[in-house]
């Protein structure tokens, strides 16, 4: 059984002719101690997914289809189940710490919180476990003293770290988790949750709006376009040769981190993505498309194989034209 089944997911908000579609039939599938990237352009709908997975959006959002944690369906399970996956089953670090964590309280309590709420330490075994973890993501002990404010950036992203990884869950869904962060410091953010999640073997949803940075940390990519899926397949391949333009597109953009000397020029895509509540007709990507032909007007593609483990949604996959 995967550690995360996604079938079939549907975000939309509000209601009515304002209605959102912001995911629209998302298929994933995560197997355990494996990590999957999700890319994306900002509103393709990659948040909202994130935060489905842990039942995290709000009250205005209807969400359908399956999300299968342990083959234990996250949308239907009741809330003490729900509280009980949360943080020790599966965990999220958001992008920007500073808005994540409260300003008022010292960070030492707030990694502490999900170990007394889930119980799973007394108050003097949560002060020496949240020393463990400080030094586990690269902060001294004596850090848990420390508020919001007098950590750097960085230094906030370690805590958001420690604090997804207090209960041992089993999988993080890390969301854009060094998109505030500078260059040399996103780098070794990045190693460090490598770093992790290979030693306490935990799976790993990253979500990213730059195909770079996830193809040098994931396994496997799949890519987003106003709210769909349109590609996915092994991380390199994907970000090396994409299949859909849009995945090629994508990667021209972003350059390999470290890797500088070997910098691609972005070639930009043409337009802006779609307004999800106003999508065109028939493939949403045509209009911005350099290889669209009047069917890719007409008619929406599903995914299909494209190669070794490899799916792509575009009329040109698998046509020998
Ligand atoms: N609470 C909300 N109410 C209504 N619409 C929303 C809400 N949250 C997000 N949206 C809309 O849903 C779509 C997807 O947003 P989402 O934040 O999931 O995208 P994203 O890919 O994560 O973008 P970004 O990288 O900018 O966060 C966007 O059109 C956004 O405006």
């Amino acid at each position: 059984m995967s550690l995360l089944e996604v079938r079939d997911l549907r975000v939309t908000y509000g209601s009515g002719p304002n209605a959102v579609p912001a995911v629209r039939g998302v298929d994933l599938t995560l197997e355990s101690g494996t990590k999957l990237g999700v890319a994306g352009e900002s509103g393709c709908g990659k948040s909202t997914l994130a935060l489905a997975l842990l039942r995290l959006l709000p009250a205005s959002a209807r969400t359908e289809g399956q999300i299968l944690l342990d083959g234990d369906d996250v949308l239907a399970m009741s809330w003490g189940r729900l509280r009980a996956v949360r943080w020790a089953g599966a965990s999220i670090v958001f992008q920007g710490a500073m808005h994540s964590l409260n300003a008022v309280h010292r960070i030492g309590d707030q990694i502490a919180e999900p170990l007394l709420v889930h119980g799973r330490a007394t108050p003097a075994a949560a002060r020496t476990r949240v020393g463990e973890l400080l030094e586990h993501v690269g902060l001294p002990a004596a850090r848990a003293a420390a508020y919001p404010h007098e950590l750097s950036g960085g230094q906030r992203q370690r805590v958001m770290i420690a604090m997804a990884l207090a209960c041992d869950p089993r999988l993080i869904v890390a969301d854009e988790p060094t998109t505030a962060l500078d260059v040399m410091i996103q780098a070794q953010i990045l190693r460090l949750i490598e770093r992790l999640v290979a030693e306490q073997s935990i799976s790993l949803l990253m979500i990213s709006h730059d195909l770079a940075v996830l193809a040098d940390t994931c396994d496997r990519l799949a890519v987003m376009y106003a709210g769909r899926v349109v590609e996915e397949g092994p991380a390199r391949a994907v970000y090396e040769a994409a299949e859909h333009p849009y995945g090629r597109a994508l990667s021209s953009a972003f350059p390999r981190i470290g890797d500088l000397s070997s910098r691609r020029a972005p070639r930009g895509l043409p337009g802006d993505p779609p307004d999800p509540a106003d999508l065109p007709g028939g493939c949403t990507f045509h209009p911005r498309c350099p290889v669209a032909v009047d069917a890719c007007g007409e008619l929406d593609q599903e995914l299909r194989e494209a190669g070794a483990g490899r799916r792509a949604a575009c009329v040109h996959v698998g046509s020998t034209s």
